[in-house]
Protein backbone atom coordinates (compact mmCIF):
# COMPACT_ATOMS: atom_id res chain seq x y z
CA UNK A 1 0.00 0.00 0.00
CA UNK A 2 1.28 3.39 -0.95
CA UNK A 3 2.78 5.29 2.17
CA UNK A 4 0.26 7.66 3.73
CA UNK A 5 0.79 10.34 5.41
CA UNK A 6 -1.81 9.38 7.96
CA UNK A 7 -2.06 5.04 7.61
CA UNK A 8 -4.81 5.38 10.00
CA UNK A 9 -7.60 5.94 7.62
CA UNK A 10 -7.21 2.72 6.28
CA UNK A 11 -9.75 0.87 7.83
CA UNK A 12 -10.54 -2.70 7.56
CA UNK A 13 -13.84 -3.33 9.52
CA UNK A 14 -16.97 -1.77 9.38
CA UNK A 15 -17.94 0.88 11.15
CA UNK A 16 -21.05 -0.16 13.71
CA UNK A 17 -22.24 2.10 16.53
CA UNK A 18 -19.26 4.13 16.80
CA UNK A 19 -16.90 0.96 16.51
CA UNK A 20 -14.60 -1.11 14.19
CA UNK A 21 -16.94 -4.07 13.54
CA UNK A 22 -14.57 -7.33 12.82
CA UNK A 23 -16.46 -9.87 10.50
CA UNK A 24 -15.70 -14.10 10.47
CA UNK A 25 -14.38 -13.83 6.60
CA UNK A 26 -12.51 -11.44 4.82
CA UNK A 27 -13.08 -9.72 1.30
CA UNK A 28 -10.04 -8.59 -1.05
CA UNK A 29 -9.84 -5.39 -1.96
CA UNK A 30 -7.32 -4.93 -5.39
CA UNK A 31 -5.96 -2.13 -7.44
CA UNK A 32 -7.29 -2.41 -11.11
CA UNK A 33 -3.96 -0.55 -12.41
CA UNK A 34 -1.71 -3.81 -11.19
CA UNK A 35 -4.19 -6.44 -9.90
CA UNK A 36 -2.60 -6.58 -6.60
CA UNK A 37 -4.74 -6.97 -3.17
CA UNK A 38 -4.28 -3.69 -1.10
CA UNK A 39 -6.15 -4.65 1.60
CA UNK A 40 -8.07 -7.22 3.25
CA UNK A 41 -11.36 -5.73 4.42
CA UNK A 42 -14.03 -7.53 6.94
CA UNK A 43 -16.95 -8.91 4.62
CA UNK A 44 -19.99 -8.42 7.28
CA UNK A 45 -22.47 -11.24 7.09
CA UNK A 46 -25.97 -10.54 6.02
CA UNK A 47 -26.97 -11.27 9.76
CA UNK A 48 -24.38 -8.01 10.83
CA UNK A 49 -26.51 -5.38 9.37
CA UNK A 50 -29.16 -5.94 12.15
CA UNK A 51 -26.53 -4.29 14.44
CA UNK A 52 -26.31 -1.42 12.12
CA UNK A 53 -29.79 -0.75 11.58
CA UNK A 54 -30.23 -0.93 15.74
CA UNK A 55 -27.43 1.64 15.83
CA UNK A 56 -28.71 3.82 13.89
CA UNK A 57 -32.35 3.89 15.20
CA UNK A 58 -30.76 4.37 18.45
CA UNK A 59 -29.40 7.06 17.73
CA UNK A 60 -32.20 9.36 16.09
CA UNK A 61 -33.85 10.47 19.10
CA UNK A 62 -30.74 12.48 20.06
CA UNK A 63 -29.33 13.28 16.42
CA UNK A 64 -32.67 14.76 14.82
CA UNK A 65 -33.44 16.43 18.44
CA UNK A 66 -29.84 18.58 18.08
CA UNK A 67 -30.75 22.01 16.94
CA UNK A 68 -29.25 22.19 13.10
CA UNK A 69 -26.23 24.59 14.18
CA UNK A 70 -25.12 21.87 16.43
CA UNK A 71 -25.39 18.73 13.72
CA UNK A 72 -23.87 22.01 11.65
CA UNK A 73 -20.76 22.45 13.86
CA UNK A 74 -20.11 18.34 13.57
CA UNK A 75 -20.46 18.23 9.74
CA UNK A 76 -18.32 21.11 9.42
CA UNK A 77 -15.76 19.47 11.64
CA UNK A 78 -16.06 16.60 9.13
CA UNK A 79 -15.36 18.74 6.09
CA UNK A 80 -12.32 20.03 7.58
CA UNK A 81 -11.41 16.60 8.58
CA UNK A 82 -11.49 15.28 4.93
CA UNK A 83 -9.72 18.50 3.24
CA UNK A 84 -6.93 18.27 5.90
CA UNK A 85 -6.69 14.84 4.78
CA UNK A 86 -7.48 15.28 0.90
CA UNK A 87 -4.05 13.72 -0.23
CA UNK A 88 -4.69 10.55 1.62
CA UNK A 89 -8.51 10.26 1.07
CA UNK A 90 -7.19 10.12 -2.82
CA UNK A 91 -4.84 8.04 -2.74
CA UNK A 92 -6.65 5.40 -1.11
CA UNK A 93 -9.30 6.14 -3.71
CA UNK A 94 -7.05 5.82 -6.57
CA UNK A 95 -5.63 2.49 -5.09
CA UNK A 96 -8.91 0.63 -5.18
CA UNK A 97 -10.86 2.32 -7.70
CA UNK A 98 -8.26 3.45 -10.51
CA UNK A 99 -9.48 7.00 -11.75
CA UNK A 100 -6.29 9.58 -11.88
CA UNK A 101 -4.91 10.97 -8.77
CA UNK A 102 -5.78 14.29 -10.06
CA UNK A 103 -9.64 13.47 -10.36
CA UNK A 104 -9.41 11.60 -7.04
CA UNK A 105 -8.53 14.97 -5.49
CA UNK A 106 -11.54 16.19 -7.31
CA UNK A 107 -13.46 13.89 -6.23
CA UNK A 108 -12.66 14.49 -2.41
CA UNK A 109 -13.00 17.87 -3.07
CA UNK A 110 -16.61 17.47 -4.60
CA UNK A 111 -17.57 15.08 -1.94
CA UNK A 112 -16.63 17.40 1.00
CA UNK A 113 -18.41 20.34 -1.03
CA UNK A 114 -22.42 18.59 -0.24
CA UNK A 115 -21.41 18.08 3.46
CA UNK A 116 -20.33 21.82 3.71
CA UNK A 117 -23.14 22.72 1.74
CA UNK A 118 -26.06 20.49 3.57
CA UNK A 119 -24.70 22.10 7.18
CA UNK A 120 -25.58 25.02 5.81
CA UNK A 121 -28.87 24.11 4.21
CA UNK A 122 -29.96 22.07 7.03
CA UNK A 123 -30.14 25.48 9.10
CA UNK A 124 -32.28 26.53 6.38
CA UNK A 125 -35.54 23.87 6.77
CA UNK A 126 -38.26 26.31 6.90
CA UNK A 127 -42.00 25.16 7.83
CA UNK A 128 -45.14 27.11 6.95
CA UNK A 129 -48.47 28.53 7.81
CA UNK A 130 -51.45 28.66 6.03
CA UNK A 131 -54.93 30.81 5.86
CA UNK A 132 -56.92 28.03 7.88
CA UNK A 133 -60.52 27.72 6.79
CA UNK A 134 -62.78 29.19 9.77
CA UNK A 135 -61.47 31.80 11.95
CA UNK A 136 -61.03 29.23 15.46
CA UNK A 137 -58.51 27.07 13.86
CA UNK A 138 -54.56 27.86 12.82
CA UNK A 139 -52.19 25.57 9.98
CA UNK A 140 -48.79 25.40 10.82
CA UNK A 141 -46.22 22.84 8.55
CA UNK A 142 -43.54 21.88 9.72
CA UNK A 143 -40.98 19.37 8.43
CA UNK A 144 -38.80 16.42 10.61
CA UNK A 145 -36.21 14.06 9.78
CA UNK A 146 -37.87 11.08 7.96
CA UNK A 147 -35.91 8.78 9.89
CA UNK A 148 -32.95 5.87 9.56
CA UNK A 149 -31.54 6.46 5.48
CA UNK A 150 -30.04 3.09 4.25
CA UNK A 151 -27.72 3.60 1.36
CA UNK A 152 -26.09 1.42 -1.57
CA UNK A 153 -23.67 2.90 -3.72
CA UNK A 154 -21.01 2.03 -6.99
CA UNK A 155 -17.67 1.61 -7.02
CA UNK A 156 -17.41 4.58 -9.57
CA UNK A 157 -16.79 7.41 -7.17
CA UNK A 158 -16.55 5.66 -3.71
CA UNK A 159 -16.31 9.17 -1.46
CA UNK A 160 -18.64 11.58 -3.35
CA UNK A 161 -21.41 9.03 -3.75
CA UNK A 162 -21.66 8.53 -0.18
CA UNK A 163 -20.98 12.10 0.86
CA UNK A 164 -23.85 13.71 -1.49
CA UNK A 165 -26.37 11.06 0.50
CA UNK A 166 -24.87 10.94 4.04
CA UNK A 167 -24.67 14.90 4.11
CA UNK A 168 -27.96 15.50 3.25
CA UNK A 169 -29.39 13.07 5.62
CA UNK A 170 -27.17 13.58 8.36
CA UNK A 171 -28.41 17.98 8.29
CA UNK A 172 -32.01 16.62 7.96
CA UNK A 173 -31.93 15.40 11.46
CA UNK A 174 -31.63 11.55 9.95
CA UNK A 175 -28.84 8.64 10.91
CA UNK A 176 -27.65 7.07 8.11
CA UNK A 177 -26.00 3.54 7.17
CA UNK A 178 -23.93 3.14 3.92
CA UNK A 179 -23.12 -0.18 1.95
CA UNK A 180 -20.29 0.64 -0.33
CA UNK A 181 -19.52 -1.47 -3.41
CA UNK A 182 -17.36 -4.45 -2.43
CA UNK A 183 -14.82 -3.70 -5.13
CA UNK A 184 -14.14 0.38 -3.08
CA UNK A 185 -14.42 -0.16 0.54
CA UNK A 186 -11.71 2.12 1.48
CA UNK A 187 -13.09 5.23 1.14
CA UNK A 188 -15.51 4.56 3.06
CA UNK A 189 -14.36 3.44 5.83
CA UNK A 190 -11.78 5.91 5.80
CA UNK A 191 -14.77 8.69 5.75
CA UNK A 192 -16.14 6.97 8.77
CA UNK A 193 -12.76 7.42 10.58
CA UNK A 194 -12.94 11.21 9.96
CA UNK A 195 -16.59 10.96 11.10
CA UNK A 196 -15.50 9.33 14.40
CA UNK A 197 -12.68 11.91 14.87
CA UNK A 198 -15.39 15.27 14.03
CA UNK A 199 -17.04 13.83 16.97
CA UNK A 200 -20.25 12.46 15.27
CA UNK A 201 -22.29 10.28 17.77
CA UNK A 202 -21.87 6.71 17.90
CA UNK A 203 -24.69 5.48 15.37
CA UNK A 204 -25.15 8.29 13.35
CA UNK A 205 -22.84 7.82 10.58
CA UNK A 206 -22.44 3.98 9.79
CA UNK A 207 -20.73 1.93 6.86
CA UNK A 208 -21.33 -1.64 6.46
CA UNK A 209 -18.91 -3.37 4.20
CA UNK A 210 -20.01 -6.82 2.85
CA UNK A 211 -19.66 -8.75 -0.48
CA UNK A 212 -23.29 -10.17 -0.20
CA UNK A 213 -24.81 -7.14 -2.26
CA UNK A 214 -28.20 -8.75 -2.71
CA UNK A 215 -28.41 -10.04 0.83
CA UNK A 216 -27.10 -7.27 2.30
CA UNK A 217 -29.70 -5.32 -0.06
CA UNK A 218 -32.54 -6.95 1.06
CA UNK A 219 -31.95 -6.06 4.52
CA UNK A 220 -31.73 -2.22 3.79
CA UNK A 221 -34.55 -2.41 1.67
CA UNK A 222 -37.31 -4.39 3.80
CA UNK A 223 -36.31 -3.34 7.12
CA UNK A 224 -39.00 -1.72 9.30
CA UNK A 225 -36.76 0.14 11.08
CA UNK A 226 -35.39 2.06 8.10
CA UNK A 227 -37.43 4.99 6.52
CA UNK A 228 -35.47 5.96 3.44
CA UNK A 229 -33.28 4.08 0.84
CA UNK A 230 -31.12 5.92 -1.55
CA UNK A 231 -29.34 3.81 -4.29
CA UNK A 232 -26.74 5.13 -7.32
CA UNK A 233 -26.20 2.84 -9.72
CA UNK A 234 -27.66 0.86 -12.70
CA UNK A 235 -31.14 1.17 -13.81
CA UNK A 236 -31.64 -2.28 -13.68
CA UNK A 237 -30.77 -2.89 -9.94
CA UNK A 238 -32.59 -0.11 -9.44
CA UNK A 239 -35.39 -1.30 -10.30
CA UNK A 240 -35.12 -4.14 -8.45
CA UNK A 241 -34.46 -2.44 -5.11
CA UNK A 242 -37.58 -0.07 -5.66
CA UNK A 243 -39.82 -2.72 -5.89
CA UNK A 244 -38.00 -4.43 -3.06
CA UNK A 245 -38.84 -1.35 -0.88
CA UNK A 246 -42.53 -1.24 -1.27
CA UNK A 247 -43.31 -3.64 1.41
CA UNK A 248 -42.75 -1.08 3.81
CA UNK A 249 -43.05 2.09 1.80
CA UNK A 250 -39.98 3.16 2.05
CA UNK A 251 -39.08 6.92 0.56
CA UNK A 252 -36.84 6.01 -2.03
CA UNK A 253 -33.95 8.35 -4.46
CA UNK A 254 -32.74 6.30 -7.32
CA UNK A 255 -29.89 7.86 -9.34
CA UNK A 256 -29.69 5.04 -12.28
CA UNK A 257 -27.45 4.85 -15.50
CA UNK A 258 -27.74 7.22 -18.79
CA UNK A 259 -26.98 7.56 -22.05
CA UNK A 260 -25.96 11.47 -22.50
CA UNK A 261 -26.58 12.98 -25.70
CA UNK A 262 -23.27 15.82 -26.57
CA UNK A 263 -25.13 17.86 -30.11
CA UNK A 264 -22.49 20.08 -31.87
CA UNK A 265 -24.54 22.64 -33.95
CA UNK A 266 -23.16 24.14 -36.81
CA UNK A 267 -23.18 27.35 -35.25
CA UNK A 268 -20.94 25.87 -32.08
CA UNK A 269 -17.61 27.32 -30.95
CA UNK A 270 -16.15 23.88 -32.12
CA UNK A 271 -12.79 24.15 -30.36
CA UNK A 272 -14.80 24.73 -26.77
CA UNK A 273 -16.95 21.87 -28.21
CA UNK A 274 -14.12 19.69 -28.57
CA UNK A 275 -12.79 20.56 -24.99
CA UNK A 276 -16.11 19.77 -23.54
CA UNK A 277 -16.48 16.57 -24.97
CA UNK A 278 -12.66 15.00 -23.96
CA UNK A 279 -14.04 16.39 -20.41
CA UNK A 280 -17.01 14.89 -20.60
CA UNK A 281 -16.17 11.61 -22.08
CA UNK A 282 -12.84 10.37 -20.70
CA UNK A 283 -13.84 11.67 -16.97
CA UNK A 284 -13.04 9.07 -14.88
CA UNK A 285 -12.10 6.45 -18.08
CA UNK A 286 -15.77 7.05 -19.43
CA UNK A 287 -17.50 4.93 -16.41
CA UNK A 288 -19.69 7.94 -14.96
CA UNK A 289 -23.37 8.23 -15.06
CA UNK A 290 -23.10 11.60 -16.86
CA UNK A 291 -20.27 10.60 -19.50
CA UNK A 292 -21.08 11.62 -22.48
CA UNK A 293 -22.05 8.36 -24.32
CA UNK A 294 -23.31 9.56 -27.66
CA UNK A 295 -21.63 12.67 -29.77
CA UNK A 296 -24.13 14.17 -32.59
CA UNK A 297 -22.33 16.58 -34.99
CA UNK A 298 -24.27 18.45 -37.50
CA UNK A 299 -23.16 17.60 -40.65
CA UNK A 300 -21.59 20.61 -41.82
CA UNK A 301 -18.75 20.38 -39.35
CA UNK A 302 -18.55 17.16 -38.88
CA UNK A 303 -15.11 16.52 -40.69
CA UNK A 304 -13.56 19.32 -38.75
CA UNK A 305 -15.15 18.19 -35.43
CA UNK A 306 -13.60 14.62 -35.52
CA UNK A 307 -10.48 15.61 -37.25
CA UNK A 308 -9.38 17.69 -33.97
CA UNK A 309 -11.43 15.73 -31.47
CA UNK A 310 -9.13 12.54 -33.08
CA UNK A 311 -6.32 15.44 -32.53
CA UNK A 312 -7.14 15.77 -28.76
CA UNK A 313 -7.48 12.49 -27.91
CA UNK A 314 -4.27 11.55 -29.30
CA UNK A 315 -2.73 13.58 -25.97
CA UNK A 316 -4.69 11.79 -23.79
CA UNK A 317 -2.27 9.60 -21.72
CA UNK A 318 -3.53 6.12 -20.24
CA UNK A 319 -1.62 4.58 -17.30
CA UNK A 320 -1.98 4.06 -13.28
CA UNK A 321 -3.52 6.76 -11.92
CA UNK A 322 -1.01 7.11 -9.60
CA UNK A 323 1.39 8.42 -11.92
CA UNK A 324 1.37 12.06 -12.76
CA UNK A 325 0.50 13.32 -16.05
CA UNK A 326 -2.26 10.23 -16.51
CA UNK A 327 -5.35 11.39 -17.70
CA UNK A 328 -7.32 7.48 -18.22
CA UNK A 329 -6.65 5.07 -16.18
CA UNK A 330 -7.68 1.40 -16.17
CA UNK A 331 -11.39 0.47 -15.89
CA UNK A 332 -12.67 -1.01 -13.05
CA UNK A 333 -12.10 -4.84 -14.33
CA UNK A 334 -11.32 -7.23 -17.41
CA UNK A 335 -15.05 -7.77 -17.46
CA UNK A 336 -15.88 -3.84 -17.88
CA UNK A 337 -13.19 -3.75 -20.93
CA UNK A 338 -14.61 -7.04 -22.40
CA UNK A 339 -18.17 -5.24 -22.23
CA UNK A 340 -16.74 -2.11 -23.53
CA UNK A 341 -14.85 -3.96 -26.39
CA UNK A 342 -17.91 -5.74 -27.46
CA UNK A 343 -20.31 -3.14 -27.97
CA UNK A 344 -17.30 -1.75 -30.27
CA UNK A 345 -16.80 -4.71 -32.06
CA UNK A 346 -20.79 -5.00 -32.37
CA UNK A 347 -20.94 -1.67 -33.86
CA UNK A 348 -18.24 -2.08 -36.62
CA UNK A 349 -19.26 -5.43 -37.67
CA UNK A 350 -23.06 -3.15 -38.65
CA UNK A 351 -20.53 -0.06 -40.39
CA UNK A 352 -19.28 2.11 -37.77
CA UNK A 353 -15.87 3.28 -38.63
CA UNK A 354 -12.75 3.20 -36.08
CA UNK A 355 -11.22 6.65 -36.12
CA UNK A 356 -8.85 6.00 -32.97
CA UNK A 357 -8.70 3.17 -30.56
CA UNK A 358 -10.79 -0.06 -30.64
CA UNK A 359 -8.19 -2.39 -30.02
CA UNK A 360 -7.91 -4.88 -26.94
CA UNK A 361 -4.37 -4.45 -25.00
CA UNK A 362 -3.19 -7.81 -23.68
CA UNK A 363 -5.28 -10.31 -22.49
CA UNK A 364 -6.90 -9.43 -18.68
CA UNK A 365 -5.78 -5.80 -18.98
CA UNK A 366 -8.08 -3.58 -17.28
CA UNK A 367 -7.00 -0.83 -19.73
CA UNK A 368 -8.98 0.04 -22.85
CA UNK A 369 -7.89 2.67 -25.11
CA UNK A 370 -9.28 5.78 -25.54
CA UNK A 371 -11.69 5.24 -28.80
CA UNK A 372 -13.17 7.03 -31.16
CA UNK A 373 -15.72 5.33 -33.67
CA UNK A 374 -17.27 7.48 -36.70
CA UNK A 375 -20.11 6.61 -38.99
CA UNK A 376 -22.61 5.32 -36.32
CA UNK A 377 -25.99 5.56 -36.46
CA UNK A 378 -28.37 5.72 -33.39
CA UNK A 379 -29.29 2.20 -33.92
CA UNK A 380 -25.93 0.93 -33.18
CA UNK A 381 -25.12 -1.16 -29.53
CA UNK A 382 -22.79 1.83 -29.27
CA UNK A 383 -25.33 4.27 -29.32
CA UNK A 384 -27.96 2.14 -27.61
CA UNK A 385 -26.52 0.92 -24.42
CA UNK A 386 -24.58 2.74 -21.83
CA UNK A 387 -21.02 2.40 -22.84
CA UNK A 388 -19.54 3.39 -18.79
CA UNK A 389 -16.21 3.37 -20.82
CA UNK A 390 -13.69 5.65 -22.74
CA UNK A 391 -15.78 5.13 -26.40
CA UNK A 392 -17.14 8.59 -28.33
CA UNK A 393 -19.31 7.07 -30.90
CA UNK A 394 -19.96 10.36 -33.39
CA UNK A 395 -23.10 10.40 -34.96
CA UNK A 396 -24.08 12.92 -37.48
CA UNK A 397 -27.25 15.12 -38.29
CA UNK A 398 -29.07 17.12 -40.66
CA UNK A 399 -31.42 19.20 -38.77
CA UNK A 400 -32.35 20.41 -35.00
CA UNK A 401 -35.78 18.34 -34.92
CA UNK A 402 -33.80 15.34 -36.56
CA UNK A 403 -31.01 15.20 -33.61
CA UNK A 404 -33.77 16.15 -30.77
CA UNK A 405 -35.28 12.80 -32.01
CA UNK A 406 -32.75 10.88 -31.96
CA UNK A 407 -31.02 12.61 -28.40
CA UNK A 408 -34.33 11.43 -26.99
CA UNK A 409 -34.59 7.83 -28.47
CA UNK A 410 -33.54 6.19 -25.00
CA UNK A 411 -35.23 4.78 -22.15
CA UNK A 412 -32.91 7.44 -20.05
CA UNK A 413 -32.71 10.53 -19.03
CA UNK A 414 -29.81 12.00 -16.78
CA UNK A 415 -27.40 14.29 -18.72
CA UNK A 416 -27.54 15.94 -21.82
CA UNK A 417 -25.33 18.56 -23.46
CA UNK A 418 -25.46 20.96 -26.26
CA UNK A 419 -23.20 23.71 -27.89
CA UNK A 420 -24.84 26.20 -29.68
CA UNK A 421 -24.76 29.98 -29.96
CA UNK A 422 -27.49 30.78 -30.99
CA UNK A 423 -30.00 32.01 -28.19
CA UNK A 424 -33.51 30.81 -29.66
CA UNK A 425 -31.56 27.71 -30.33
CA UNK A 426 -30.29 27.14 -26.93
CA UNK A 427 -34.13 27.86 -25.22
CA UNK A 428 -35.82 25.63 -27.67
CA UNK A 429 -33.20 22.22 -27.07
CA UNK A 430 -33.09 22.63 -24.12
CA UNK A 431 -36.96 22.62 -23.41
CA UNK A 432 -37.11 19.75 -25.79
CA UNK A 433 -34.42 17.46 -24.53
CA UNK A 434 -35.67 14.66 -21.98
CA UNK A 435 -33.49 14.96 -19.85
CA UNK A 436 -33.14 15.88 -15.79
CA UNK A 437 -29.56 17.88 -16.55
CA UNK A 438 -28.39 19.99 -19.74
CA UNK A 439 -25.23 21.21 -20.44
CA UNK A 440 -25.05 24.18 -22.24
CA UNK A 441 -21.18 24.75 -24.11
CA UNK A 442 -20.40 23.27 -20.75
CA UNK A 443 -19.29 19.67 -20.27
CA UNK A 444 -18.75 19.34 -16.65
CA UNK A 445 -21.90 20.22 -14.51
CA UNK A 446 -22.13 18.57 -11.49
CA UNK A 447 -21.40 20.48 -8.18
CA UNK A 448 -23.30 20.72 -4.45
CA UNK A 449 -25.24 23.99 -5.33
CA UNK A 450 -27.19 22.35 -8.66
CA UNK A 451 -30.18 19.32 -8.40
CA UNK A 452 -28.54 16.09 -9.92
CA UNK A 453 -30.63 13.39 -10.95
CA UNK A 454 -32.92 11.91 -13.69
CA UNK A 455 -36.13 11.55 -15.45
CA UNK A 456 -37.21 8.25 -17.20
CA UNK A 457 -35.17 5.52 -16.51
CA UNK A 458 -32.60 7.38 -14.95
CA UNK A 459 -34.03 7.62 -11.65
CA UNK A 460 -36.15 10.12 -9.44
CA UNK A 461 -35.00 12.13 -6.47
CA UNK A 462 -32.26 15.10 -6.47
CA UNK A 463 -28.99 15.26 -5.05
CA UNK A 464 -27.26 18.13 -4.12
CA UNK A 465 -28.76 21.62 -3.80
CA UNK A 466 -31.70 23.53 -1.55
CA UNK A 467 -33.54 20.97 -3.54
CA UNK A 468 -31.66 17.88 -2.04
CA UNK A 469 -32.91 17.98 1.67
CA UNK A 470 -36.44 17.48 0.19
CA UNK A 471 -36.15 13.65 -0.27
CA UNK A 472 -34.97 13.62 4.08
CA UNK A 473 -37.89 15.28 5.17
CA UNK A 474 -41.38 14.59 6.24
CA UNK A 475 -43.87 17.25 6.34
CA UNK A 476 -46.12 17.87 9.12
CA UNK A 477 -50.01 19.45 9.42
CA UNK A 478 -50.58 20.89 12.33
CA UNK A 479 -54.10 22.14 12.54
CA UNK A 480 -55.24 23.74 15.63
CA UNK A 481 -58.64 24.05 16.87
CA UNK A 482 -60.94 26.49 19.88
CA UNK A 483 -58.30 29.22 19.25
N1 LIG B 1 -26.99 7.89 -11.79
C1 LIG B 1 -25.83 7.86 -11.15
O1 LIG B 1 -25.46 8.77 -10.40
C2 LIG B 1 -24.94 6.67 -11.32
C3 LIG B 1 -25.32 5.54 -12.04
N2 LIG B 1 -24.44 4.47 -12.17
C4 LIG B 1 -24.79 3.36 -13.05
O2 LIG B 1 -24.38 2.07 -12.47
C5 LIG B 1 -23.82 1.24 -13.51
C6 LIG B 1 -22.40 0.91 -13.24
O3 LIG B 1 -22.14 0.85 -11.86
P1 LIG B 1 -22.24 -0.55 -11.13
O4 LIG B 1 -21.62 -0.39 -9.80
O5 LIG B 1 -21.77 -1.68 -11.98
O6 LIG B 1 -23.79 -0.71 -10.93
P2 LIG B 1 -24.54 -1.81 -10.07
O7 LIG B 1 -25.93 -1.33 -10.12
O8 LIG B 1 -24.24 -3.20 -10.49
O9 LIG B 1 -23.96 -1.68 -8.57
C7 LIG B 1 -24.21 -0.53 -7.84
C8 LIG B 1 -24.19 -0.91 -6.37
O10 LIG B 1 -25.28 -1.78 -6.11
C9 LIG B 1 -24.83 -3.00 -5.52
N3 LIG B 1 -25.70 -4.07 -5.98
C10 LIG B 1 -25.63 -4.77 -7.12
N4 LIG B 1 -26.67 -5.65 -7.18
C11 LIG B 1 -27.38 -5.48 -6.03
C12 LIG B 1 -28.57 -6.08 -5.48
N5 LIG B 1 -29.23 -7.05 -6.13
N6 LIG B 1 -29.01 -5.66 -4.27
C13 LIG B 1 -28.35 -4.68 -3.60
N7 LIG B 1 -27.23 -4.07 -4.07
C14 LIG B 1 -26.77 -4.48 -5.27
C15 LIG B 1 -23.40 -3.13 -5.99
O11 LIG B 1 -22.69 -3.95 -5.09
P3 LIG B 1 -21.36 -4.72 -5.59
O12 LIG B 1 -20.62 -3.79 -6.48
O13 LIG B 1 -20.65 -5.04 -4.33
O14 LIG B 1 -21.84 -5.93 -6.31
C16 LIG B 1 -22.95 -1.68 -5.93
O15 LIG B 1 -22.63 -1.33 -4.60
C17 LIG B 1 -23.99 2.02 -14.76
O16 LIG B 1 -25.24 1.74 -15.35
C18 LIG B 1 -23.99 3.47 -14.30
O17 LIG B 1 -24.59 4.37 -15.17
C19 LIG B 1 -23.25 4.41 -11.56
C20 LIG B 1 -22.85 5.50 -10.82
C21 LIG B 1 -23.64 6.71 -10.67
O1 LIG C 1 -21.63 8.22 -10.12
C1 LIG C 1 -21.61 9.05 -11.00
O2 LIG C 1 -21.44 8.78 -12.18
C2 LIG C 1 -21.77 10.46 -10.55
O3 LIG C 1 -23.11 10.70 -10.18
C3 LIG C 1 -21.33 11.41 -11.62
S1 LIG C 1 -20.91 12.93 -10.93
O4 LIG C 1 -21.93 13.32 -9.95
O5 LIG C 1 -19.60 12.74 -10.26
O6 LIG C 1 -20.84 13.84 -12.05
Amino acid sequence: MQTLNDPQLLRNHSYINGSWHASENQLMVTNPATGEVIAQVSDAAVGEVDLAVKAAKQAMPLWSSLAAAERAKLMRKWFDLIIEHQEDLATILTLEQGKPLAEARGEITYGAAYIEWFAEEGKRVYGDTIPAPSSDKRIVITKQAVGVVASVTPWNFPNAMIARKAAAALAAGCTFIGRPASQTPLSALAMAELAERSGMPPGVFNIIVGDDARGIGEVLTQHPDIAKFTFTGSTQVGRQLIAQCASTIKKVSMELGGNAPFIVFDDADVDAAVQGAIASKYRNAGQTCVCTNRIFVQSGIAQVFTEKYKQAVAKLTLGNGLTEGVNIGPMISPQAVANVHELVTASVSLGAKVVTGGELLEAGSHYYPPTVLSDVTNDMPIAQQEIFGPVAPIITFDSEEQVITLANNTEYGLAAYFYSRDIGRVWRVSEKLEYGMVGINEGIISNAAAPFGGVKQSGNGREGSKYGLDDYLELKYLCMGGI
